[in-house]
């Protein structure tokens, strides 16, 4: 990620132009401040809002655009105290889109309930993620119709697939993490990934190809590459962006080809037997996946082009992208958190506890979803650890698309104007979390669920983990606030209980450093965790 596709250009481009593009692109960045703000209206409206870090004398946009590349986190930090709490927005420069807005607190539930014709969601994702170049096939993401089959497909229905999921979960910890007792140290971030994308694969296009190490590498390959080229395509000025966009998008594409290439096959098999079997009505019970899910939601479609198996094809590499990195980026996370959290409280012992008592009371006699939801300890570390460890200062790309721009306390935002929310800010203000620097595994569990010596803010917000509020932005807000939380939920607390109940993970003295690059902040890909298979 921190590569900002510098290595991809290497790749592509060689050594010398690949560092002389850099010299062109650094050229022309007060082109790309100018044309931030080459709407008139927009320039001025920005040019009036307050700007933390932006001071006085000649070039102070341009100084404040390179300050923010590091010090982003401080400037929004002191935003959101200055003007935030006070219901006031304010400006962070950004050297990716221009000078953006900071929307305050009090006016979330207003600006993001609005309609896609008043404030954008979709176009500005497209471009945060550059997908004109990372992705092409516009109805493909970020469209409704992904969001209609998560919401109307795979939240209802992931419940009746719960048996596989787990099971798949835990052949693939034991294949990665291996059944050893003694001590080994595993990437966590990446090896939590493999095991997601084989679990997701597994609901979604079953065995034997969940377990095709081909595509699980395509498919993941391609979904890291997304936000890594993405980014590098979107600091670019735009009149180079479709020159070199494409060949920063390349080496990610050719793997969204060969994932697409992989699933093809199985796919134009499963769209024969649903056109035959509506036909000959009967004779094939159809698979209960949510490849079958997608094929029925596409078949109900008005556009044709839906049943297209590249297209499907597609919208299957699309929910590893979706579903694979933000599982895996979570959960080592909770590890890193969790683990670095003060060993002599207990905290793992009440975890297994409550994952081998939940277990052994479930009469199917695996995770399934009704069990899974029972685990309440896990469900608030896993929130707390999305609070504490967030992946962003700001996030939640919005556009202002209204002709006459939208009311924000008073003040009218025109339309053109970007605007995003203080993630972080908002998870480390001390009026909403007491000691909010401290990660407090059990700060979101039910008082009746809490161990004796819980931690001193244990069930201080009782609330489960797909609970989307003002004060917990880790799946989103408002319209576009993630439908795949569910289903993410779920998985999460398998894999964590899997974890829990089969090794030992050893305390760390530190956690991990957070890595923050402009308003990202992500674990480091190659921060370990030592584990050893409990006897
Ligand atoms: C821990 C795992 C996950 C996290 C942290 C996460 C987080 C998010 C967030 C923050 C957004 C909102 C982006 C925005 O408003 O700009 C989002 C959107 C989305 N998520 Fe998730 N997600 C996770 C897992 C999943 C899974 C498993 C699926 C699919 C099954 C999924 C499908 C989607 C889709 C389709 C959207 C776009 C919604 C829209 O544009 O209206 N996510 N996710």
């Amino acid at each position: 990620m921190a590569s900002l596709g510098l290595d991809v250009l290497e790749e592509q481009l060689g050594k010398t132009q690949a560092y002389g593009l850099l010299t062109v692109v650094l050229g022309t960045f007060l082109y790309s401040i100018k044309r931030a703000f080459a709407n008139h209206v927009l320039e001025h409206f920005l040019e009036e809002q307050p700007c933390p870090g932006r001071t006085k004398g000649p070039f102070s946009w341009a100084r404040a655009t390179f300050r923010s590349v590091m010090g982003t986190p401080q400037m929004v930090a002191e935003g959101y105290e200055k003007y935030a709490k006070a219901g006031l927005p304010f400006i962070i420069p950004s050297i990716r889109k221009g000078a953006y807005l900071v929307i305050p607190p009090a006016h979330f539930k207003a600006v993001l309930s609005k309609p896609e014709s008043v404030v954008e969601a979709h176009a500005p994702q497209f471009e945060n993620v550059s997908a004109a170049y990372t992705m092409r096939d516009p109805d493909i993401y970020p469209s409704n119709y992904d969001v209609d089959i998560v919401k109307k497909h795979i939240s209802k229905k992931f419940g009746s697939v719960a048996r596989e999921l787990a099971e798949e979960i835990a052949l693939a910890f034991d294949e990665h993490w291996g059944l050893s007792s003694e001590w080994k140290d595993v990437k966590a971030w990446l090896s939590l990934q493999d095991i997601a994308a084989r679990a997701v694969n597994r609901v979604s296009v079953g065995l034997p190809l969940c377990r095709n190490e081909k595509l699980l590498k395509h498919a993941i390959s391609y979904s890291m590459s997304v936000p890594e080229a993405g980014i590098g395509i979107n600091i670019l000025p735009s009149y180079l962006q479709p020159l070199l966009g494409p060949l920063i998008a390349k080496k990610g594409t050719n793997h969204c080809e060969a994932a697409i290439k992989i699933y093809l096959p199985l796919v134009e098999e499963r769209l024969n037997q649903f056109h035959s079997d509506q036909k000959a009505a009967g004779g094939w019970m159809p698979p209960n996946d949510m490849l079958q899910w997608l094929i029925e939601e596409s078949a109900t479609n008005s556009n044709p082009e839906q049943m297209q198996p590249r297209r499907i094809a597609h919208r299957l590499v699309m929910l590893n992208f979706n579903a694979v990195p933000p599982s895996g980026l979570t959960l080592s996370n909770a590890l890193f958190d969790f683990y670095s959290a003060t060993p002599d409280r207990g905290f793992v012992e009440s975890l297994r506890e409550e994952a081998d008592r939940t277990l052994k009371e479930e009469p199917e006699g695996y995770w399934t979803k009704n069990a899974v939801s029972k685990l309440s300890l896990m469900d608030s570390t896993i929130r707390e650890s999305m609070r504490h460890s967030d992946f962003g200062s700001t996030a939640f790309p919005r556009r202002v698309a209204a002709a006459a721009g939208i009311d924000i306390g008073g003040i009218r935002v025109p339309r053109g104007t970007h605007m995003e929310i203080p993630m972080h800010a908002i998870h480390m203000d001390s009026d909403l979390y007491s000691d909010p620097a401290l990660f407090e595994p059990f700060r979101f569990a039910p008082k009746e669920a809490l161990p004796p010596d819980a931690g001193p803010h244990a069930g201080e917000k009782p609330q489960p983990l797909i609970t989307i509020e003002e004060t917990f932005l880790g799946f989103g807000y408002g319209r576009s606030g993630c439908p795949g939380r569910f289903f993410a939920s779920h998985l999460l607390k398998v894999m964590f209980a899997y974890i829990v109940q089969n090794y030992d993970i050893e305390y760390m003295e530190t956690r991990p450093k957070m890595m923050e690059l402009m308003e990202f902040r992500f674990p480091n890909e190659k921060s370990t965790v030592r584990v050893k298979r409990r006897q």
